[in-house]
């Protein structure tokens, strides 16, 4: 199934699809988002990654104008935000966090209000909410009302409904977020599709595996700001290396463990019982003796990434 897109005008602005600068949100005195750049170009399916409290869900909220910027500049689909946010709004597909469906009334209806709402011709509603929902696996669930459908269904609906208007732009905030492992997985198969379609994604989360499995490139987010950009491979690369040796023991060896590879320049995570040593491949044959021979190796990851850049564990 694919969206047949209405022709949008798009503003006269960058080819980037989103574009931040200098963006800072200020909550009183608290500084929620500082300083932001990002760039998320045309087709791209960018994953926001980052701890609680990085700034993502902020950062969501200003593209949509939800939320206003302190300082700096912003442009969606090269409208300026937020004061062309009219526009830029009726051109996108937002996601949002908490489910706001209608409890009342059925998916179906659900769809046809979102595609009245977002000016969808009335002439060709009728498709774009069939295709809305055969992209959700909801057609046999259209007449079903909300407060009889799954949680999985639910999002799912939540989805459909912000492709209603087939947006060349689509914001998933925490799309997957409470949901369990099944669910989950039809919910990537959904994102896989959209992003084989060349709509835009922008996605945070704060499941490394989910970022991994759809994201062409992630930003990891930390304090409001990007601390680190690539696709996962290069960021796997650059801050974890190939290889990984996790070393268990009680806390002084775990200690000991970290000393010594710190003291060579390599990059340690600690996860409970274990300290993982990073780019091991690099260790020199002095250091792997002094370490010892009883550690356990594994391919890094973007997990480690994560960790070592944040300083925060995952979930
Ligand atoms: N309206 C608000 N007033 C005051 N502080 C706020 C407001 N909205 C967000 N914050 C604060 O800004 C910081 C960033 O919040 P934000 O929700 O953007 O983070 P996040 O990365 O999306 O985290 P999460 O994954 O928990 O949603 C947090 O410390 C939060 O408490």
């Amino acid at each position: 199934m694919t969206l047949q897109r209405a022709p949008e005008a798009v503003g006269a602005g960058s080819a980037a699809a989103i574009s931040l600068r200098g963006v800072v949100k200020r909550f009183g005195g608290f500084t929620a988002v500082d300083g932001l750049d990002l760039e998320v170009p045309s087709g791209m399916c960018l994953g926001l990654l980052g701890p609680n409290g990085a700034g993502k869900s902020t950062t969501m909220k200003m593209l949509t104008a939800q939320a206003v910027p302190t300082e700096g500049t912003i442009e969606v689909l090269g409208f300026p935000v937020p004061r062309e946010s009219k526009r830029a709004r009726a051109a996108m597909g937002v996601v949002p966090q908490q489910d706001n469906l209608d409890e009342e009334l059925t998916a179906r209806e659900n769809l046809e209000v979102f595609a009245h709402l977002y000016r969808v011709p009335r002439k060709e509603r009728r498709k774009a909410v069939d295709d809305a929902l055969a992209i959700a696996h909801l057609t046999e669930r259209q007449g079903t009302k909300v407060d009889d459908l799954s949680g999985g269904m639910r999002r799912r609906l939540l989805i459909a409904r912000g492709l209603v208007h087939r947006p060349r732009l689509v914001l998933l905030d925490e799309p997957t977020v409470g949901l369990d492992p099944q669910v989950r997985a039809e919910l990537w198969g959904l994102i896989d599709g959209l992003r084989a379609q060349g709509t835009t994604v922008l996605m945070s989360t704060h499941y490394i595996e989910e970022a991994e499995r759809l994201a062409d490139e992630c930003a990891l987010m930390s304090r409001g700001r990007v601390i680190a950009r690539g696709t996962p491979a290069r960021l796997v690369g650059e801050y974890a290396g190939e290889r990984v040796v996790e070393h268990y023991g009680p806390p002084d060896r775990l200690a000991e463990v970290e000393r010594l590879a710190r003291g060579a320049g390599l990059p340690t995570r600690r996860t409970g019982p274990s300290v993982s040593v990073l780019k091991a491949e690099t260790i020199a044959p002095s250091l792997a003796d002094e370490l010892g021979s009883d550690g356990v190796r594994r391919a890094a990851n973007l997990e480690d990434v994560f960790v070592v850049l944040t300083g925060e564990k995952v979930e």
